[in-house]
Order: C-alpha cells, then structure tokens, then sequence
C-alpha cells in the first residue's frame, strides 16, 4: 500500500497500482463477510455498478471462492439503472456475469430489482422487498433510525462526486422519508434508475467507497479535504455512516490531489 490514513470516522487506502487496490479489496470484504456471518448468521451486501465491480474481482478467484461463505450472502443493489436484467447497461448483469456466476451464491439471495415496470414502482418494489428482509432480520435494522442497516454497501464515484445515482444538486439528495427513491434525469445515461437515500447509505454497518484513476481527482479532493465554503458539495461528501465504518480504497492517480495531511491524522 502506498498510502493510508485514518481520520475521524474514515479510513483512506491509498494503492501503489489496481492489482495491489484488489488484493486489498478482496481481503476487506472477506474479513467482513466473515465477521457477520459469525455474528448474524447472514451476509447483506449491496453494490453500485461501474468499475468497483471489476475491481472486485479477486473475491471470485482463489482463496476466496473457497473461503467465503458464499451460501450466506444476501445480495442487493445500492443502484440500479431501469434497463432489462439482459441489457448491456444493467449493474444485475455485470455483476452477475463478472461475480456471481462464479461463485455458489442462492439463487433467490440475490435481489435484483423488477425490470418490467416504470422507475418509480421499481424502486416501491424493492423498498418493499427490503422491508420484508429487514422483518425476517436477513437485514438489520439500524440502532438510531428506522433505516436497514446492510453489513457492507459498495460505492464507486462518479468524477462529479456521485455516488450510487445520488447526483450533484439533484433533489434526490434531499430525500429522507423513502429507502429507494428513482429519478428519470440521470446526467450519466441511462436517465432512469433506482437508488438507495443518503438515509440508508449512512445507516449501513460498513461503507466501501472504490474510486480509481485521474479523473477522479478533483471529486475526491472535494470530498475528503476541508474544503471551503464556496466549494461544491459533492454527494460523496454527505457519505458519513452515523455509526458505521468508511473506508475509502483509491489508488495514487485519483488520490493525487489530496492534502498530504490526510495522511497523519
Ligand atoms: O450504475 C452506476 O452508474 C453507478 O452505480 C455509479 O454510481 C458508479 O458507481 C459511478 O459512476 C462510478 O462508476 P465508474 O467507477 O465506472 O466510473
């Protein structure tokens, strides 16, 4: 590891290069996996789509896809763009095509969302689901609000700073009464898309935000240094776990522009 830095509640890996970024991811999840299936039997993961996916990847190869209790994974999408589950645009596919045809997940573990309706019964349905999960405490539900609380929910940013389909100055940002919400508006195509509040992000046990290369230099910058007053305020920036663990892996290029005193705190 190049770099790594814990300040407040967060903590910064900073990776030499993206083989050392998943070894490390890899080795992360894993650990988490195990310390939930020991304490609650189950395993709830949520994911984004984009490159955290294949960055992810070592969990499927060995030792991992032996070690991991695979069979105790529940699966959920922090966002999703409303396309068919067979379409090249579908966070589903990839990370079943590139994770979970490799490794013996449950079938029915794994909560994909309805393709078949509009983006606004889509997002219903899988809050719907959610709270179905949440009651059998497949899910948890948080200590301080009545938001669930995932074991892990996986992030990448986007080089404004968003995050899940949480987009800079979108009013999306300021729900609070739903677990999903939709939009139809997404400046990153698709437009229509599900996707998980703030309130729910900042509920879950354990954050992951992955975020890799250049052009990402700026939106980390802007989410991770004090920045002033008259700087935008990224989405990236309002993911703050009220109990939960956050941790940031990038590697050197999207980090370059950090304070280097991020790292003595
Ligand atoms: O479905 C999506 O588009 C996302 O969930 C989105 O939030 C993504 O994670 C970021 O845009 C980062 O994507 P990249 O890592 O591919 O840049």
């Amino acid at each position: 590891m190049a770099l790594s830095g814990v300040h407040k509640d967060r903590e910064l890996r900073v990776h030499e290069n993206l083989d050392e970024l998943s070894t490390d991811l890899a080795d992360y999840i894993a650990e988490l996996s195990e310390a939930s299936v020991k304490e609650r039997g189950v395993f709830a993961i949520a994911l984004s789509g984009g490159s955290l996916i294949s960055l992810m990847g070592k969990l499927c190869e060995a030792p991992y896809n032996k070690t991991v209790d695979w069979i105790k994974w529940y699966i959920f999408w922090a966002d999703e763009r409303v396309v068919a589950k067979n379409h090249a645009d579908s966070n589903y596919k990839l990370a079943k095509d590139s994770l979970f045809s490799k490794v013996p997940v449950v079938p029915s573990h794994v909560h994909s969302i309805n393709d078949s309706v509009s983006a606004e019964e889509a997002a219903d349905e899988y809050e719907f689901v959610i709270r179905q999960l949440v009651k059998s405490r497949v899910i948890s539900v948080s200590d301080t609000s009545d938001c669930p609380k995932f074991d892990l929910i996986v992030l990448g940013m986007g080089s404004d700073g968003h995050v899940a389909s949480l987009f800079p100055n979108h009013s999306v940002l300021e729900e609070t009464d739903e677990w999903v919400t939709f939009i139809t508006d997404s400046p990153k195509p698709p437009p229509e898309r599900i996707t998980f509040t703030l309130p729910v992000i900042n509920s879950a046990s354990n954050v992951v935000l992955v975020v890799t290369g250049d052009s990402k230099a700026d939106a980390v910058h802007l989410a991770l240094d004090d920045a002033g007053t008259d700087c935008p305020l990224v989405p990236a920036r309002m993911v703050q776990p009220t109990i939960g663990k956050l941790m940031w892996f990038l590697d050197k290029p999207a980090a370059s522009k950090l304070d280097a005193s991020e790292f003595s705190k």
